[in-house]
């Protein structure tokens, strides 16, 4: 599946946010979203997702133009940058609703075994991170969009989740943006930076510094 995303424009209030946006993102291959606090990165995939009415937007898919949001065409999922579980429900209960296997679960993240039976409150703020991340990840979708993924995860989990990331996109197309940029460089095959309201395909990481996201000498 080929997933584009052009010509957006959005404002909050008269503030112009977004304008001149092109995004291709493929099934096989992981698309990373870089920016500054503030840019529009999370604006720009709720856009996408279909849950924020811009100005103006085209969506195509395989290049046929999308004319209703993209939610409801059942082929996507979505992790916000909060909490979108409600936190009274049971951890096996939520991988039933999701169709998900617990076992499978607890192969990658053994510490969670003891929790089956717990409600997702009497997680950590990064435990339930995991949980989540997994959880649309692992569900039967085309398109996965990711904003921040990596954060507030330990080192070794973050291993977990980016292999994780490198096994689903064999079959999805991934759309992600984090502030780890060291760990988005690793796991994507293409970069656009989010500047000034616009995307720009980064063709060489150097790139990243001459425009000002990263400082001299990061990479
Ligand atoms: N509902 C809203 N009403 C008004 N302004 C908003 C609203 N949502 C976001 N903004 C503004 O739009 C801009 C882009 O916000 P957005 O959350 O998309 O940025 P971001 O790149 O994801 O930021 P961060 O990296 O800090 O999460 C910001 O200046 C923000 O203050």
């Amino acid at each position: 599946m080929i997933f584009e995303l052009d010509n957006v424009e959005l404002y909050f209030k008269n503030k112009r946010i977004l304008n001149g946006i092109y995004l291709k993102a493929e099934t096989g291959q992981v698309t990373a979203i870089l920016g500054r606090n503030g840019c529009g990165k999370s604006s720009l995939l709720n856009i996408a997702f279909g849950n924020l009415k811009p100005k103006y937007k085209l969506i195509r898919l395989n290049s046929k133009p999308l004319l209703k949001p993209l939610y409801l065409t059942g082929l996507t999922k979505y992790l916000p940058q909060y909490n979108f579980i409600p936190s009274g429900i049971k951890l096996s209960f939520v991988f039933k609703l999701y169709q998900l296997d617990w076992d499978s679960f607890t192969e990658n993240f053994e510490a969670f075994s003891i929790y089956k039976s717990s409600k997702l409150k009497a997680l950590s703020g990064g435990e339930r991170r995991i949980v989540e991340t997994y959880i649309i990840l692992k569900t039967k979708s085309d398109i996965v969009f990711l904003d921040e993924p990596f954060s507030h995860l330990s080192p070794l989990h973050i291993e977990t989740v980016k292999q994780m990331i490198a096994e689903e996109k064999e079959h999805k197309v991934i759309i992600i943006s984090d502030h780890l940029y060291q760990h988005i460089i690793e796991v994507s095959d293409t970069i656009y930076l989010l500047k000034n309201g616009a995307t720009k395909k980064i063709e060489k990481l150097t790139e990243l510094e001459d425009y000002k996201y990263l400082s001299e000498g990061s990479l």
